[in-house]
Parts: C-alpha cells; sequence; structure tokens
C-alpha cells in the first residue's frame, strides 16, 4: 500500500522551477533512496512530501492519519540555550521519560540523556535527532542526507541502524544521500534526481541505467563524479530550461 504519492509536482521558489514533473510513490516497508547533484532539488522535494512547500501544480497523497518521523539535515542549537537532550526529545511535544529513555537506548545514545543538547557531536546529534523521530513509532521514517559529516564507519553504522529499525518497526524509509555505495547496498529502490526523476528502480538497475551513469560515472569513481556533475545527460536540455526563471 501507499503511504505517501506525488503526482506531477512542479514547485517553484524564488521564481524558478526547482522541480518539474516528479511523481513518485513510497510503500510499505520499503527503503528508497534519493540521489542527486548537489541543487537537484533533494531536499526541497522531501519538503514538499512534507508539506512545508506547496507545489505550483500537481498533488501530494497522503495515507490517513500517517505517522512521520523526520530527521532533518542538521539542527542548530543555541550553544547559549541549556538543552539537556531528554528534554530536547520532548519538543515540541511532551513526552514520557521511559518513551525517551527507551529511544535513545535504541539508537545507542542513552549515555547522552542528561548531556547538553548543543554540546553534542556531529555523530551523536543524529542518533539524537533520529530517536526524536521514532518517538511516534513512525510508519515513514523521512531522513535527509543523515549522515552528512559523519566518517565511513560511522555512517555505516548509522545506516545499519536505520536497516535494523525499519525491521523492528515495520515502517517505509525515505531518505537523501549522497553516500552512493552505502545507497547502492542498503536501498530497495534508489530515484536519481536532477530536477526530475532521471531514473529509478532497484539498485541494481539504475545503476546501470545511462542517466545515472551521466550522472554519476561508472564504478567507484561514481562517488566522485557526482561533484563533478556537468549536465552533460540527455535531460540537460530539460533540467536548464527547468532552471530559468518562471514567467
Ligand atoms: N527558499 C528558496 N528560494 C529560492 N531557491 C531555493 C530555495 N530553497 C532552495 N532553493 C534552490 O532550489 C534548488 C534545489 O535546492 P535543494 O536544497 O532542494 O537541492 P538539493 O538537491 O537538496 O541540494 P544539496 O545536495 O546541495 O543538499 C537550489 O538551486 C536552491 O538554491
Amino acid at each position: 500500500m501507499s503511504l505517501i504519492s506525488c503526482h506531477d509536482l512542479t514547485v517553484r521558489l524564488g521564481g524558478s522551477v526547482i522541480l518539474s514533473h516528479v511523481s513518485l510513490s513510497i510503500n510499505e516497508g520499503e527503503i528508497v533512496t534519493i540521489v542527486g547533484p548537489n541543487g537537484s532539488g533533494k531536499s526541497t522535494l522531501l519538503k514538499t512530501l512534507l508539506g512545508a512547500v506547496t507545489p505550483a501544480k500537481g498533488r501530494v497523497e497522503t495515507a490517513d492519519g500517517l505517522r512521520v518521523g523526520y530527521v532533518p539535515q542538521k539542527l542548530h542549537i543555541d550553544p547559549t540555550l541549556p538543552l539537556p537532550v531528554l528534554r530536547f526529545l520532548g519538543l515540541p511535544k511532551p513526552v514520557a521519560r521511559d518513551a525517551a529513555m527507551a529511544a535513545l537506548e535504541r539508537t545507542g545514545v542513552a549515555a547522552l540523556a542528561g548531556r547538553q543538547a548543543a554540546d553534542l557531536s556531529g555523530g551523536q546529534m543524529q542518533r539524537v535527532l533520529l530517536a526524536r523521530a521514532i518517538l511516534n513509532a513512525p510508519q515513514l521514517l523521512v531522513l535527509d542526507e543523515p549522515t552528512q559529516g559523519l566518517d565511513q564507519p560511522g555512517s555505516a553504522d548509522f545506516y545499519r541502524l536505520i536497516e535494523d529499525l525499519r525491521a523492528e518497526l515495520g515502517c517505509a524509509v525515505l531518505m537523501v544521500s549522497h553516500e552512493l555505495h552505502v545507497v547502492m547496498a542498503a536501498s530497495d529502490r534508489v530515484i536519481c534526481l536532477n530536477g526530475h526523476v532521471c531514473c529509478e528502480g532497484a539498485p541494481a538497475h539504475v545503476a546501470t541505467a545511462p542517466e545515472y551513469r551521466a550522472l554519476f560515472g561508472t564504478g567507484t569513481g561514481g562517488a566522485l563524479a557526482l561533484y563533478r556533475h556537468e549536465h552533460n545527460h540527455s535531460h540537460d536540455h530539460d533540467h536548464d530550461h527547468a532552471h530559468e526563471a518562471a514567467e
């Protein structure tokens, strides 16, 4: 069953078309990863699906009463604000101490419950944000580049935790990631975005798709090609056009 879907979305921001003709659907229990070059609209797509951005055209459909847990790319906490981790978990909605402790336990950071949220390392903060996201037993976990800034073992551990949580909670996972090798290993489905959906499908299918190879190259060089993308594949015209100022 589809938990969330969008149909022929067009999103304009600041007078430019950021997304055009984007349709996708996330089913119960699957791990779907969105990949794409910097500025290709990945975060905008997540925000549109979550209702924080209103599309100019198209529609988003959500299953009735869908419980979503969201892990943002990063969260800045004012260092002058005294906010222990346990209290942070109760924002904006108060939560029972036992439930908060169980969530911190599950993401491996129970020992940090009394620490100041602003003092946490990047990796610790991501686990605290993940604990907060699983508090309401989500049916859909949405993560925006959750391992940005983590070292390789740290990010591999984090993705393993996501897979374990998916199995335990039975939730679907929708995430944005730049780590192509992990994405290819850990996703049921990959969506390659560049202002529009370039290609999508099982990792093995997407890895061999010409549109994906044009964006990311082949083999291990693919991860580096991500940052060297020069808009040279067959959809270029569409994409460049999509970024022209809207009328
Ligand atoms: N509020 C806004 N107003 C105008 N333009 C915006 C706004 N938010 C994002 N954009 C533009 O939309 C485009 C897509 O941004 P978005 O953050 O969705 O890309 P992304 O694929 O998530 O990028 P990255 O990989 O760098 O995180 C960018 O060109 C960005 O500058």
